[in-house]
Parts: C-alpha cells; structure tokens; sequence
C-alpha cells in the first residue's frame, strides 16, 4: 500500500532548489490528477484494447472482496446450522461456491498483470519514441544545453513506466473503490459509528504519504546534476573508447572513487529521508491496527450477547479491515498518484519544447535544375555569439561563393571555421546577417531540402556501428541498397581498399559493439565518413578537415582526383595541410571571427600576409 519508494537510482533534472512550488501544500494532492486526461489519451492511443480490458478488469475486481466475504459468513452460518439438523449439503454447496468465486477472482488478477504488463511494454515504446521522435526536431543547442539534458533523460527514464502506473493506479483507485463502498454497506448493517472510524483512522497517514513523497520528487530534481555526472563515469568505466586510456594512465580507481563519493553522497542525503518516510508511515499504519482491533472486540462482545450470528462475527470483523484497508489505498493511490503526476508533467513538458530553427511556413522551392551541379553560397555581415558566451566567433563576416567554386577555410584553432559551417547548415542561425543560397536567404527553405543540398562531414564524423555498406548510405537513404552507387563512393574516398580486406565486405558489421563487428582505425573510419559525403547528392561539399586522419599517401590519392570528386559541385573543405588547402581555387584566412585575406593560393603568396606566413611556417617543417 505504502509501496512507492525514494527512487535512488534514477537521475533526475536540476530544476533548482528555488523551484516556485518548493513549499509543499496539501491541496496540491487534489492537482494530482490533472495530466490524468493527457494521460489517458496517451495510454488509449497507444492500445484502446488493453487499456478497455484493464479498465473493466478494475471493476471486476472490486467487487470480488464483498462477494468473498459474503459467502465467507453464509458459510459460517450454514455450518451453525448444520450441527443443528445434521444437513451438510448446504455447506457443501457453499464451500463450492466459495471455491468457484476464489479460483474466478485469482483468474481477474491474473488477467489483470497480463493486460497491465502488455499495455506497460506498449507504452514505454510508444513514450521513448514520442521523446526521439522530439529529439528529432530540436535543434543542435538544446543538446549542449546541461538543463535540457537533464530534463531528456528524466523524461526518457522515468517517464517511461509512469504513465501506465498512473492509469493502473486510476483503475485501481476506481476498483478500491467499489470494494469500499460495498464494504460500508456491510458495515452498516451493524453501526454507522464503525463505518466512521474505518474512514477517519487513514487520513492522517495519506497527509504525511503526500508529503513525503513530494520531499522526494524535489530532491530528485535537486540531485539530477550529481545523478547525470555518477552516470558520465560510469559510461566512461564501461565505454570501449575510453578503455585504452584508463588502462594506460592507470585511471580506474580515481573514476571508481568519483563515482563512490557521489553515490555515498546522495544514499546520506536520501537516508534520513527513507527513514522517516516509512517509519512515520508504520506508525499511522499501528494507529488503523489498534482501531480495528476495538472495533473487533466490540463486535465479539455483540457475538457474546447473541445480538448478532456467527456469520455476522465474521463478516463485520473482515469487513472492518477491509474498510479501513481500501479507504487506506485509496489515499495512497491519490498520494502516489501525485507523485506520478509530477514525474509525467516533466514528460509532458519536455513534448512541449519547440525548436528555435524550423522550416518556414511556406518554404521557397530551393529545386535546383539537375543540370546545374553547384550552388552560390553568400555570407552578408554575418555575426555570431554561442548561446551563454561573451565574446563573438564570428563578426559580421561577408564573401560570395560561386556555384562550382571551391573554396579552403584555414585558420587556428578556435578560429571559426567549423561555427561557419553549423550556420551554413542552420545548426545555429547567426545573431546579424543573412546567408544566402542560391540567391535567397537560406531561412527560406524548408530545413530538410536545404540540408539535402548541402553533403557535411564534421571533424567529429559520426561512427556508426552498422554495416560498411549501410555507413556510406546513410548519406543518401533513398540508396542504401544500392551497392553500385556506394561502391562507386568507397572507390572515390579510398574506403574500398579498407571494406575489400573486411570478412563479409560491405555487408560487414562496423565497430566492436556488435557480434561479428569489426573495429577500424581513425584514418580508415575517415575513408568511410568521405564516402558518405560522396555519395550524397548535395550541391555543396563541405568537408571539415577531411583529411586529418589519413596517411600522406590516402592523402593524395583522394586529392589527387580532387575535381572528379567534386564534380562541379560548390566545395567547402577546412584544412590545416596545405598540401590540401592549395588546390582551393580561393583561400578564406580566418583570424578572430574575421575573413583578414581572401584570394587564391598564388596571390595569397604573393601578398605575404598571414597566409604566408603559416605556409612558410609548415613548408619550413618538411625542409
Ligand atoms: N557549442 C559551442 N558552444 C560554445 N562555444 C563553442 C561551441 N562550439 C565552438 N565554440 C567556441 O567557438 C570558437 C570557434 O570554434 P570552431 O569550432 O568554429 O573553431 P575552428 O576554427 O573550427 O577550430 P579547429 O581548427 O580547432 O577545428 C571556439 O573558441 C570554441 O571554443
């Protein structure tokens, strides 16, 4: 009854101690039920069947306790009876009914787990879908966002299973209360002062239950932050791309030791509160014993007097427990379903997030003619701060790509270069300025369209662990089983030499997590990210140093091909190498968020600014 405990195990979000509900008031109990209605469409949307079946399962079950306890004092009766006239058959007639109603109640509970567990599994798939199918449309600065990712995995952890234990709890309710109501029309036969006092004696445990279990709520979402961290160092522990690391600079127990001192941390803060929660909820709970063991003693007295039949003994007695046990469950089901409440409404929440970068209304058409294999490309003043930072990467920063051109971002570390490409791909939208596509500014096109004409591939290229063919198509979806056409783009990155040497070629499983998968090398997952650029059909290639990881000789080979590879497509590539930066037909210099020098390889030289500079600088190293 009392069975919902301090959840020690999940993170939880950091919403801040100063929360505007941090006072805890009883009539916020009674708000338990308002994601009650979202709920129920949520459960029934997901399977009106089960959810039906549950529903009428709950009632059925209510009334099974009264019918028990019925037939429990006709028995007792017909036993009185039966030492009198010798006639067992009665009893027996009893006894099997009694029988058939156990087995048949035992059968609605069991009906009952089934259709509660399926409707648990449907739902949790339909929740963690709902939450990705959200992830989906947010855009990148919610994911480095802390706050959000708290309030993601909250949403994705608990919310998971709370939305069927709210509705099952409903049902419940709605089934205890069948029972109760029965109950008392038992207990009233006898006095409607025992009646009373079962349904007084509950209340004062139901307060400190709500009470208690919205102390927990809060300091879950105060705990989140050390929560997210305690699960960070387990990930680092258990992670094969750590592993190396943390063999070799003998890490192990100092990431161990972080994770105990967090974990020792949270079980001191949550113990006092675990103890008292129970402890206070026991000695309620003695309260409701002792009253009902009066109410037994009254009653034995009434059976001692022959005011009232052996039956009536017996039903009056069992009815009064039950009384006071169902009114008991019903306020726990409201104080737990409270707590429910709270836990969906962050679910709830997170569903309503909306991304700050979305398509427009009414996109402009960004179709381009199939003949056209390029696209133009214009920053105009365009300036940029990330979200939380100071100081500006990018200042009103202006420069005009023609369609075909191909064009090399080179510059420190930290220059830019790769913010400039999240802008041009509307990851982020600049704070001034305007980037113009194909002569419009690129807010105009549907997100999806615009980034289909645009082939990225990060410094931080994704590694998926999936089939080799299934890694280069992931660039072009619609070709993913077309084994041709991603040959053609291994072949073009180098990635077949790498795929060719794998045991089942390209139907071969990547990375180490999988049966049968096999772990490539830096240089050789690059090859594999190269392709899938290649085989996308954007018309603008960007590469954001595509290169890094490839030996002198990869190197080359995919340069040396350099037009073939980009096909009269706009190309973007950043490169610290100038071997590579070379083949550019123009050179943007990047130095604090400002394009200082802007011409091709030859001029740049000429000019004998920073260009040359850093190219003389590397060129000395290989003298
Ligand atoms: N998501 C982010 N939030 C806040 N600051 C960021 C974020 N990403 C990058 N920065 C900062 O913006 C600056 C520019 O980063 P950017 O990645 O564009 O540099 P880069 O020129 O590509 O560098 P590199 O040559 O090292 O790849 C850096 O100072 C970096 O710390």
């Amino acid at each position: 009854m009392q069975g919902h405990m301090i959840n020690m195990g999940s993170p939880m979000r950091g919403g801040g101690k100063n929360n505007k509900s941090d006072k805890f008031e009883l009539n916020q109990v009674f708000s338990a039920f308002t994601s009650l209605p979202r709920v129920l469409k949520l459960v029934w949307a997901t399977h009106p069947t089960l959810t039906v079946a549950m529903g009428i399962l709950s009632i059925a079950r209510g009334f099974m306790p009264a019918i028990s306890i019925w037939i429990t004092k006709l028995l007792i009766d017909g036993v009185v009876n039966s030492i009198k006239t010798q006639d067992f058959f009665p009893v027996f007639q009893l006894v099997l009914l009694q029988l058939i109603i156990e087995v048949f109640s035992r059968l609605l509970n069991t009906l009952g787990n089934i259709v509660q567990q399926l409707l648990q599994e449907r739902v949790s798939v339909r929740v963690q879908v709902l939450i990705l199918e959200k992830s989906n449309t947010l855009d990148l600065s919610f994911f480095e966002n802390p706050e959000f990712y708290d309030k993601l995995r909250q949403a994705s952890e608990q919310s998971v299973f709370r939305p069927v234990q709210m509705i099952s709890q409903t049902f419940d309710l709605g089934r205890t209360l069948i029972t109760f109501v029965s109950m008392i029309f038992l207990l009233l036969r006898l006095e409607w002062w025992l009646a009373a006092v079962a349904l007084i004696v509950p209340i004062p445990a139901f307060i400190a239950d709500s009470r208690y279990g919205w102390m927990g709520y809060q300091r879950m979402r105060w705990q989140s932050p050390e929560r997210r961290q305690m699960q960070y160092f387990n990930m680092v522990m258990t992670t094969d791309t750590y592993n190396k690391e943390i063999k070799l600079f003998n890490l192990g127990n100092f990431f161990i030791d972080q994770y105990r001192k967090l974990g020792y941390k949270l079980y001191d803060e949550n113990k006092a509160l675990l103890i008292r929660r129970y402890m206070t909820s026991f000695l309620w709970l003695s309260l409701s014993v002792i009253a009902n063991a009066a109410i037994y003693l009254y009653v034995a007295w009434q059976a001692v007097l022959s005011r009232i039949t052996l039956g009536d003994l017996t039903l009056f007695t069992q009815t009064a427990v039950q009384v006071s046990q169902s009114f008991q469950s019903i306020l726990s089901g409201i104080s737990s379903t409270y707590e429910n409440n709270l836990f969906v409404g962050t679910l709830f929440e997170f569903l309503e997030y909306k991304p700050n970068i979305s398509s427009p209304e009414k996109p402009s058409d960004l179709t381009v003619a199939d003949t056209q294999k390029g696209l133009d490309v214009e920053f105009r003043n365009v300036s940029f701060t990330y979200p939380g930072k100071r100081e500006a990467v990018l200042k009103n920063v202006s420069f005009k790509i023609a369609p075909g051109e191909a064009v090399a971002l080179v510059g420190r570390n930290g220059a830019g270069k790769t913010t400039l490409v999240k802008l041009l791909t509307r990851l982020y939208d600049p704070d001034e300025g305007e980037i113009l596509m194909g002569g419009r500014n690129i807010k105009e096109y549907d997100l999806k369209e615009l980034r289909e004409q645009v082939g990225v591939i990060f410094q931080d290229y994704a590694t998926y662990f999936m089939s080799a063919r299934e890694n280069i198509g992931v660039g072009r979806l619609a070709e993913i089983e077309n084994l041709e056409l991603v040959t053609a783009s291994a072949h073009k990155s180098g990635a077949d030499a790498v795929i060719d040497k794998l045991p089942k070629g390209y139907e071969s499983m990547l990375g180490r997590w999988f049966t049968e998968g096999t772990q490539l090398s830096g240089g050789e997952w690059q090859k594999i990210a190269l392709a899938r650029a290649f085989i996308r059909d954007a018309r603008i290639l960007v590469l954001d140093e595509p290169t890094s990881s490839l030996d002198a000789q990869a190197e080359y080979e995919v340069f040396a091909s350099f037009r073939e590879l980009t096909e009269g497509k706009t190309a973007i590539f950043i490169s610290h190498r100038f071997s590579t930066v070379r083949l550019a037909d123009r050179i943007f210099v990047l130095e604090n968020g400002e394009i200082i020098e802007n011409g091709s390889h030859h001029e740049l030289i000429a000019l004998d600014g920073r260009y040359a500079e850093l190219f003389n600088l590397q060129a000395e190293a290989y003298r």
